[in-house]
Formats: C-alpha cells, sequence, structure tokens
C-alpha cells in the first residue's frame, strides 16, 4: 500500500483546540464514543453474517479495553467489520459529511458540546479530548482486504499507511496526554466503563479478575477450591429491558432493581414500557417506597440509547410528577450526544412524555381495579404520585380521578365517587353543598374529630407534603363541594344546615357572660363571640378560620402569599350559650371564681388545639391543681 499523507477535510486551521476546549466538562465520553462505535462494529458483521454477505468465521463478539500505564496508552479493540483504508478516509477523514462550512457555521451556534457532537458525528474525535495521538489498526470484513493504519497527532494532518492487524476487527490505540493521565488509572477506565457500557450488547471486557473454581476434594472429603483468572465482563448484554414481559419473572424484575440501586429497599410494583410506533421506545419503570427526604431520590431514572447509557438527566423526557419513579428508559430515537435544548424541542420526546404518563396511569388503574386491597396497603406510597400527578398533569388527572383514594381517621379508603355518596347525607348544608372536613394531624385534633363523628361527620386524614395543594385542588375540581379543616369553626357553622338552636341565655346573660371572658382572656389575638350551640359542645372551642388558614399557609410554603404571612395569628373564641358552664359562670358571685372558671374553660380549649404551651400551660397545670 502507498503510504499516503492528507490533511482532513475541514477548513479550518485546526478543529482539536475547539474540540477539547468545548468538550472541556466532559472528558470521559471518549470512552463512551469508542466503545459504542466497537459494539456498532461487531453489530454491523453480525448482520452482515445474517444477511449471508459475509462468509467467514464470525467468532465471539467482544469489545476489549486495554490501558498499558507504562506506554501510556489506552486501546479498544473490536472484532467487527473493520475498515479498508478507502472506508478511513471515507468516515474517519471528513468528518461526517457535513463539510467544514456548515460545521463551523453550527459551531458557532451551537449551546453545548453535545449539539455539536451528535449533530456531526464527532464521536471519533472526542480521543482527542485526552490523547495527542490517535492511531488505529484495522482489518476489514471484506476478502483480500489489507490491513491499514491510520495515525493523526491532532492537528487536521493524518497519514496513512499500511497496518499490522492480522484479524478481522479495529482497535483504536490512545497515546494519552500529560493533562489527562487519569484515565490511565485503571479503576477510572472501569467505574467510566460501568456507568456508560454496563448494558451494552456485545461483552465490554476491561482485563481479568479472579474466580475461586470448585478444585476437587481433599484428604478429609471437603471440597476444594483454585483462584482461576477470568475475563473482567464489564456488562450484562441481555438486559430484562430488552426482554419480552413473559419471558420474565418477578423475581427478575427485583434483581434487576436491585443490581440498580444496591442500597433501596424494594419497589412497590412496575411498569413494563414497550412501543413500537410512533417512537421506538423500551425500559422498565419502578414506584419506589417514598422515603422522606424526596429530593435525594430524584434522577433516578437512567436515559439509554440503544443500551448505551446517556445521562440520568430525564427532567424533559419523564413528566415532572413521575421524576421519583426508578428505572431504566432505551430509545434509540435520543441520540447519544443529546442536549438541553434537543430535549426541549424534540417532538418525539414530548410524545414520550405523554406516553409514559399515560402507561403509568394504566398501571394505576389496573393495580386497583384487580387488587383493590393491595393497591390500598400501597396506598401511602402510590398517594404521593398520585396526588402530585394529579395536581400537576390534567390529562393525568383526568384518569386519576377514577383510583385516586379519601383515606379518614378510621383508616378506611374511598374513590371520590365512593366518598361523595358516603358523607352526602350527613354532610349536605342548606344550600345544597357537600362539606368534606379534614385533619393534618388525627393525633393532635382528637378532640375536634371525636366531636364531629359524634356528630355522624366523617374527618379526612390529609396529613401528606402535598396535601394542602391536593386539598385546593379537589376544591377547584369538585362540584359543590368545600373541603374544611376540622378546627375551621364550631361544628353547627362548618357544616351550616340552617338550624336554629334557641339560647338558654337571655340578651343581658349573653352580654354578661361575653364580658367575663374579654376580661379572663388576655391572649392577643382572640375575637371572643357568644355562639348557641348543642349542650353536648365544648363549653369553649377555638378555631382558625379556613381561608386566612390557608393563605397563612401559603405564605409559609412561600407561595407568594406573603402579605398574609405578615399578618398576625387571629382566632375565633366561641363561647357556647347553652353549655351548662355559662349558666354556672353566671350562678358564680364571687368575681375571681368567675374569672378563673372562665379562664379554665379558655385554657381547656386552647388545649384541645394543642395551643396551650409554655408559662400559660404552667398557670393551668397550677390552678387545676387548686380547684381538686
Ligand atoms: N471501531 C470501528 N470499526 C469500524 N468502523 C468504525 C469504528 N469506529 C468508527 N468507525 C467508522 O467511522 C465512522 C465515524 O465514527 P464517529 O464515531 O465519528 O461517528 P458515528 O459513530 O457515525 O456517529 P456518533 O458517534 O456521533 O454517533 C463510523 O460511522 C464508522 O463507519
Amino acid at each position: 500500500m502507498i503510504q499516503e499523507k492528507g490533511s482532513i477535510s475541514i477548513h479550518t486551521e485546526n478543529i482539536f483546540p475547539i474540540i477539547k476546549k468545548f468538550l472541556y466538562s466532559d472528558h470521559e465520553i471518549f470512552l463512551r464514543e469508542l466503545v459504542s462505535n466497537a459494539v456498532d462494529a461487531i453489530q454491523k458483521a453480525k448482520r452482515l453474517a445474517s444477511l449471508g454477505q459475509f462468509n467467514g468465521e464470525i467468532g465471539a463478539p467482544l469489545v476489549d479495553v486495554k490501558v498499558d500505564k507504562a506506554a501510556k496508552t489506552i486501546t479498544i479493540s473490536d472484532n467487527g467489520i473493520g475498515m479498508t483504508a478507502e472506508e478511513i478516509k471515507k468516515y474517519i477523514n471528513q468528518i461526517a459529511f457535513s463539510g467544514a462550512e456548515e460545521f463551523m457555521e453550527k459551531f458557532k451556534e451551537a449551546k453545548d458540546a453535545s449539539e455539536i457532537i451528535g449533530r456531526f458525528g464527532l464521536g471519533f474525535y472526542s480521543a482527542f479530548m485526552v490523547a495527542d495521538r490517535v492511531e488505529i489498526q484495522t482489518l476489514s470484513f471484506q476478502p483480500g482486504a489489507t490491513p491499514a493504519k491510520w495515525s493523526c497527532d491532532g492537528s487536521t494532518e493524518f497519514e496513512i499507511s499500511e497496518g499490522s492487524r492480522t484479524t478481522r476487527g479495529t482497535d483504536v490505540i490512545l497515546y494519552v496526554n500529560d493533562e489527562n493521565q487519569d484515565f490511565l488509572e485503571s479503576h477510572r477506565i472501569e467505574s467510566i466503563l460501568n456507568k456508560y457500557a454496563k448494558f451494552l450488547p456485545v461483552p465490554v471486557q476491561f482485563g481479568t479478575k479472579t474466580e475461586s473454581e470448585p478444585d476437587g476434594e481433599d484428604e478429609e472429603g471437603k471440597p476444594k477450591y483454585k483462584s482461576v483468572e477470568v475475563p473482567n465482563i464489564i456488562n450484562t448484554s441481555v438486559p430484562i429491558w430488552t426482554k419480552a414481559p413473559s419471558e420474565l419473572k418477578d423475581e427478575d424484575y427485583l434483581n434487576f432493581y436491585r443490581e440498580l440501586y444496591p442500597m433501596s429497599e424494594d419497589p412497590l410494583f412496575w411498569i413494563h414500557l414497550n412501543v413500537d410506533y410512533p417512537f421506538h421506545l423500551t425500559g422498565v419503570l419502578y414506584f419506589p417506597k417514598i422515603k422522606n427526604d424526596i429530593e435525594l431520590q430524584r434522577n433516578k431514572i437512567k436515559l439509554y440509547s440503544r443500551q448505551v447509557f446517556i445521562t440520568d438527566e430525564v427532567k424533559d423526557i419523564v413528566p415532572e410528577f413521575l421524576m421519583l419513579l426508578h428505572g431504566v428508559i432505551d430509545s434509540p430515537d435520543i441520540p447519544l450526544n443529546v442536549s438541553r435544548s434537543f430535549l426541549q424541542s424534540d417532538g418525539n420526546v414530548k410524545k414520550i412524555n405523554t406516553y409514559i404518563t399515560k402507561k403509568v396511569a394504566d398501571k394505576l388503574a389496573e393495580l386497583f381495579k384487580n387488587d383493590r386491597k393491595g393497591y390500598e396497603e400501597k396506598w401511602n406510597d402510590i398517594g404521593v404520585f398520585v396526588k402530585y400527578g394529579a395536581i400537576s398533569e390534567p390529562k393525568f388527572w383526568e384518569r386519576a380521578k377514577d383510583f385516586v383514594l379519601l383515606v379518614n381517621t378510621k383508616k378506611a379508603h374511598y374513590t371520590l365517587n365512593e366518598y361523595k355518596d358516603y358523607v352526602a347525607p350527613a354532610q349536605t348544608d342548606k344550600d345544597d353543598n357537600l362539606v368534606y372536613l379534614y385533619t393534618p394531624n388525627a393525633e393532635k385534633q382528637d378532640g375536634y374529630i371525636q366531636a364531629a363523628n359524634r356528630k355522624g361527620y366523617d374527618v379526612l386524614l390529609m396529613d401528606s407534603p402535598l396535601d394542602n395543594h391536593f386539598i385546593s385542588h379537589l376544591e377547584r375540581d369538585l362540584e359543590k363541594t368545600q373541603i374544611k379543616r376540622v378546627d375551621a369553626d364550631v361544628l353547627e357553622k362548618l357544616i351550616d344546615k340552617g338550624e336554629t338552636i334557641s339560647s338558654n341565655l337571655s340578651e343581658e346573660q349573653t352580654q354578661e357572660i361575653k364580658e367575663v371572658f374579654e376580661k379572663a382572656i388576655t391572649k392577643p389575638g382572640m375575637d371572643i363571640t357568644v355562639e348557641t350551640l348543642s349542650a353536648e359542645a365544648m363549653p369553649v372551642t377555638v378555631t382558625m378560620d379556613e381561608f386566612m388558614r390557608r393563605m397563612k399557609d401559603m405564605a409559609a410554603m412561600g407561595g407568594g402569599m406573603s402579605f398574609y404571612g405578615s399578618l398576625p395569628d387571629k382566632y375565633k373564641v366561641a363561647i357556647n350559650a347553652n353549655h351548662p358552664l355559662a349558666t354556672k359562670i353566671l350562678a358564680e358571685t364571687n368575681a375571681d371564681a368567675r374569672q378563673a372558671l372562665a379562664q379554665q374553660a379558655f385554657d381547656l380549649a386552647l388545649l384541645a388545639q394543642g395551643m396551650l404551651t409554655g408559662a400559660e400551660l404552667t398557670s393551668f397545670v397550677e390552678r387545676s391543681v387548686k380547684m381538686i
């Protein structure tokens, strides 16, 4: 073969400094690019063989990665189709055929490196991010092909000559530059391979490892073992998402999950994704058990393209509310070098997003339908997804209406329709509105809950971090339905049935009792009224208006309601005119004793609200001790 020198066809001084600079933050991807090229070359050989266009021995497909610290080289070898000198010129020298001018033009517009590499097929050239010189030794599968060698020192000059490879395939040899010597550490290369190549479809070997192997029996008949060196294969070449669900057992899904997330608890359930049209996508998504620290669990979905790992930033592909899912998505329609701007503007990505939302809704609907009991048991964890999805994805909410569950303080689960039917008889007010009651903390509000239950009202438990938003969402969505916290008012007013209870007190007595309490209550922000409630209700009830409390909650969460946040807390204190205590106080002639009774009743109301603390609690206890 004639030795040939030439220059890479791109009309610019030197493209490599640009590539190097551009890709600075992402140096390690050179290995992903070169290993994927090697895998592609092997896949091509297999395809040619299956088409009968290649009659030689296909051999055991293998990509072999070697590091030679002394020579400062990294070599990626494959037994794929190889290249002839002509093909090198065509595929390697002409940068992706795109033409230099267009390249430079796009280069100026590009927002990040991925866009450039992806668009121009610069995968191979990423080698120059870490190498001063790159050499290719290759032998094409074509009968009678001569081995070829290509060498380039990172300038636009290259050299092609006869090569030394004797078997079909390609070696890419990187002479690692001074700044990137850390890539000559085996552990570094192994960790990069583990990240990007873990599920490649062709075995990828990196050195050897020691394994112990049975070696007969010793004199006492016990089994003996010996150490053997075996190839260290990095990958599982047929990961479960490439198989048909019918081939897989639960245990396979669980094992795969454990392999991906070694320290995690087992997932609740999973969805096997498989779509061919209008885009290709496979994958397995897992619903994890939700831990308290939601942030830590985000970004656990790994995105692959033809089994090559791309990224775990899947924000634009997976709907926001499903970011807590775990697992793998693989789509060949997503290029290896995805860039943010690509993902945001790509039509396929939007379709993928819609598809995943639909699949998740299907799965939940199916679980709900086929195994209501199991679904309820998992509701604690599932509920977070469903409520988040309900709030943020109208399309999902349309489906979720049928399987979102409400849970009451007695731990019974209801669908929206079931709950409506369940509470309508007792909880419809005079204007025909349904009123749902809830508590964010059943323990703390036990007094209110029991009182509501005694009146035949049901109380929902809404204690998850999303429930504030979910309640507002439900209220907007459900017709003629109000949702009130169980301590938002006295029971008679929470659900106003238009019944008037006559008062046991005259107008003067009402005024008198009000004054007694006004004197006794020194705590600021208390708005005192005398109400005609049932005799069984508490003598004094402290409540906070639903609207006010919601505004304050939102202000506290940074919801742009800071005006409300700055207002002092305001409570309503309802004195029950019909409770025997009111008559007792009025009958008491000693002013101090009157005051003490009023104070005691007020403190009991605070106590029921969990508002009696510090010095107030101490003086209440002391006063109570004196009374007994
Ligand atoms: N190990 C190899 N064996 C055979 N051919 C190869 C090998 N590596 C590269 N090539 C050839 O060189 C071409 C250019 O490779 P390069 O990585 O630059 O771009 P690409 O693989 O086509 O696209 P990209 O990597 O950006 O997805 C390949 O398409 C292939 O034809």
